[in-house]
């Protein structure tokens, strides 16, 4: 199979061929032959984007899959053209052990989604390592689910077993979160501060035991400093933002929508939004990652943290880079490049994140000439609604090619 049009990687845009043989790309070049599928000047083609922060609640016990489940969180994402993600761990039934990380593996295969997926470990008080390579996820403080931990002594404990290893950090302090614990909203039980102290702590967590570590869903504008300074000392430590951390702030809540608007961490000032739009520009944010958390309207509304966000992911992207002039470049690099490296060393022989040689042939192909309003019905998550309802978006999804076959 031959694609011709404008390719997009993190160092440059060209009008090239793409030769596609079984899942792999083979050859790229400005003349391979008649092509199968060609794209106007109106669209761009990326590396499949990937989400590798998503919660597609499906686990052995089947419990929440009344909000979503495997093979509809893949069609959500399918939708909004990603072609691969990764779970989270805070399943009622968590993937703690090698046991119970096979059992979701096990029960994943099962299902048989139309998109790869990479499952996250959990690391929660008292675990060890799996005797295999995993991405892990600590949730420092309560959130969603029973997998937090309760003092950050009782995390720096645990964390001692799993030196070198890859852990993301949901990044909020439970002390903190425990004195805020009685103000009037939902934001102000869990303040910026909350944030920064926990950065510190997981910093201070990477240097001490050598991790690989991640950042998960960064929100706030006075802990960029932090990272970039862990940074410059040589720390391996990257970086999630999310669209909704992007696109509201505080500014847009109102006694009607603060229900759907509620999540962990919460949205924060206009000046922190302008911050994390900044520094995902400028690449100390590494990942548009949307934390798509689907619960029912009415379990938001009684309280619950989290939005959905997997079929909008590409519509949002067009957003970036036709309002806020990110270049497509710069898209290339945090929604394709950084997740596939992120999930490669897990996932051979599927190889995401280049258009080159030897990757497996996924593409996101987005057009950028043609708006797309967002509507309930074009949805394809279990919990059928989208904070974005009724938002135009400047550019929609044109193509989507998953492991060498066009799927829409
Ligand atoms: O950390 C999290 C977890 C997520 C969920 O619903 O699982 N929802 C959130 O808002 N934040």
């Amino acid at each position: 199979m031959i694609i011709q049009g404008t390719l997009v990687s993190s160092t440059g845009t060209s009008h090239s061929q793409i030769r596609i043989e079984g899942n792999q790309i083979v050859e790229v070049g400005a003349q391979l032959g008649e092509p199968d599928f060609t794209f106007s000047d109106d669209c761009l083609i990326f590396a499949g984007m990937g989400d590798i922060h998503i919660h597609a609640r499906d686990d052995i016990g089947e419990s929440q899959t009344y909000k979503e489940d495997f093979c509809t969180a893949g069609a959500a994402a399918l939708n909004g053209g990603v072609v691969h993600v990764a779970d989270m761990p805070n399943n009622p039934v968590p993937p703690i052990t090698d046991e119970s990380y096979h059992a979701k593996q096990e029960h994943l295969k099962q299902r048989n989604p139309p998109i790869h997926f990479t499952l996250y470990a959990g690391i929660g008080p008292g675990t060890s390592p799996l005797t295999f390579p995993v991405p892990y996820k600590a949730y420092m403080g309560p959130s969603v689910g029973d997998l937090f931990f309760k003092t950050l002594e009782q995390l720096d404990e645990t964390l001692s077993q799993y030196r070198g290893c890859n852990v993301s950090f949901h990044c909020e302090d439970p002390i903190l979160l425990d004195e805020h614990a009685n103000a009037a909203t939902h934001e102000e039980r869990r303040p910026a501060e909350c944030e920064i102290s926990a950065t510190r702590f997981a910093l201070q967590m990477i240097e001490k035991y050598d991790l690989r570590g991640k950042l998960c869903h960064y929100s706030v504008g006075e802990g960029l400093p932090l990272i970039r300074e862990a940074r410059s000392r040589g720390l391996k430590v990257t970086c999630e933002v999310t669209p909704h951390h992007l696109y509201f702030d505080q500014s847009d809540l109102t006694d009607q929508n603060r229900g759907k608007m509620q999540m962990n961490p919460p949205l924060r000032t206009i000046a922190d939004r302008k911050a994390m739009l900044a520094a995902l520009r400028e690449g100390t944010l590494d990942y548009l990652a949307t934390d798509h958390a689907p619960h029912t309207l009415e379990e938001n509304e009684q309280g619950i943290s989290g939005q959905p966000h997997l079929d909008t992911y590409g519509a949002f992207v067009t957003w970036l880079i036709l309002d806020q002039k990110f270049t497509p470049e710069q898209a290339a690099r945090f929604c394709s490049e950084n997740p596939g490296e992120f999930v490669n060393p897990y996932i051979a022989p599927l190889k995401f994140g280049k258009i080159e040689p030897g990757y497996t042939a996924s593409l996101t192909v987005l057009n950028l000439k043609r708006p797309v309003t967002i509507q309930r019905e074009d949805l394809k998550t279990k919990c059928g609604w989208s904070p974005f309802e009724g938002i135009t978006f400047p550019g929609s999804i044109e193509a989507v090619f998953v492991e060498g076959q066009k799927t829409r």
